[in-house]
């Protein structure tokens, strides 16, 4: 019987690291668009405008409460993997925010990637997914 219900899968970008997390949906657009997709306000403005056919929801800008959205996401069971590109290098004024979400990906034991060697592995793990 077909599948009614997309999985969801969650993309976010600190500011240096936009353009992989580009690259990253660019990259894996046929698969990535076999699930709905939700994402931070600024992230999703830019994978939209590379790959525009993408089922995405931008939410808040991050230090705005984006990253609080996708974690109450989480919390009700509609993400099914994160996609977070961490900036290492650099101070964030939301750095509790964005604790409070990685917290959440492990209470939930959600699928969470911070770097794009890693995303690309299991992007490639989900094509059985949806
Ligand atoms: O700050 C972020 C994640 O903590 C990302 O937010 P934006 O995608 O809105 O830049």
């Amino acid at each position: 019987m077909a599948k009614l219900i997309k999985r969801t899968l969650a993309l976010i970008a600190h500011d240096q690291k936009k353009d992989e997390m580009v690259a990253f949906a660019e990259t894996h657009r046929a698969i990535l668009a076999k699930f709905d997709l939700v994402a931070t306000g600024t992230t999703g403005g830019r994978v939209l405008a590379a790959c525009p056919e993408l089922s995405l929801t931008a939410l808040k800008s991050g230090p705005m409460g984006g990253d609080q959205q996708i974690g109450a996401l989480i919390a009700e069971g509609q993400v099914h993997g994160l996609f977070f590109f961490v900036d290492p290098l650099t101070a964030m004024p939301h750095d509790v925010d964005v604790k409070a979400l990685t917290r959440l990906v492990l209470v939930y034991d959600i699928p969470m990637a911070c770097n794009p060697s890693t995303a690309d592995m299991i992007i490639r793990q989900m094509t059985h997914l949806n």
